[in-house]
């Protein structure tokens, strides 16, 4: 079923907060299985609003929203918990289980999928390892830093390699150096098929991947739906191996 259909699909879609007026409107796209993309655009432009609709936190004022070839407006409630754990999210206040440490934050999506103990340690290990953070895996959110918490965030939505991730602000909060190893994490999990939504005011982000759609958003309209709007390329990142504990000659 899935293949045959674009992941998301949005048809002149608006959203209101309460009576407010839209702040997103008339949008339309599809965003397609596989695909990185990026969605840009000034403060207050919609960015996190769009997000919201495709991490299923949000319902549109107005128009269509079918996600994995399902309408999302009137799919029943007591379905939407089963497409919410085919996502990968990373909020952008990080949304982290504060009396959890960090192995066990980052070990919940697997848990949630019912992996056994023993099967967890070894991939959580290795993600802790590929975000830097092997000596704090016992250590509370709230004693990490910004960018600490922001690494863990994006360690727990990637490591059951969801179908599709959807990312805001990412990597705001780290340095740049930190923020492309970040990004080569999220192109080798786009590599296994998952298809990335990234938002970011990030513009040397954007220059190191050539290949991804990027979608621009201005005053809550949609300008490049299609994704054609794209930046020079520079060299996409490829030192890090295709995934945590896989080495890179056994890229894909
Ligand atoms: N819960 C809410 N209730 C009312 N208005 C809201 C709410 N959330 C966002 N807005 C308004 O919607 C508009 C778009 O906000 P949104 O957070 O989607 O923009 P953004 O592009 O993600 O901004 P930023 O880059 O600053 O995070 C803004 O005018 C904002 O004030």
């Amino acid at each position: 079923m899935d293949s045959q259909h674009p992941v998301v699909q949005l048809d002149n879609v608006g959203l209101r907060y309460g009576t407010d007026k839209e702040v997103l409107s008339g949008v339309s796209c599809s965003l397609h299985a596989g695909q990185f993309y990026f969605l840009t655009g000034a403060s207050g432009a919609g960015k996190t609003s769009l997000l919201k609709l495709l991490y299923l936190a949000q319902t549109p004022s107005r128009g269509a929203l079918r996600m994995f070839g399902t309408d999302m407006v009137t799919v029943p409630k007591d379905k939407l918990p089963a497409f919410r754990r085919r996502l990968g999210v990373v909020f952008q206040d990080f949304r982290l289980v504060e009396h959890m440490d960090v192995f066990d934050n980052i070990a919940l999506p697997l848990r949630v999928a019912g992996v056994r103990e023993r099967d967890l340690v070894e991939p959580v290990s290795d993600m802790l390892a590929w975000v830097g953070l092997e000596n704090r895996a016992h250590a509370k959110p709230a004693t990490l830093s910004g960018g600490e918490q922001q690494r863990v965030a994006i360690a727990r939505a990637v490591i059951s390699k969801p179908d599709m991730l959807v990312a805001d602000e990412p990597t705001g909060n780290v340095d740049p150096e930190m923020a492309l190893k970040l990004l080569s994490l999220f192109y080798a999990l786009n590599r296994l098929g998952t298809t990335v939504v990234v938002a970011t005011h990030d513009v040397q982000l954007l220059r190191q991947m050539p290949d991804a759609l990027i979608m621009r958003l201005d005053k809550g309209k949609l300008m490049d739906p299609t994704g054609a709007l794209r930046y020079p390329p520079r060299a996409v990142q490829k030192r890090e191996p295709a995934w945590p504990g896989v080495a890179s000659d056994e890229r894909a």
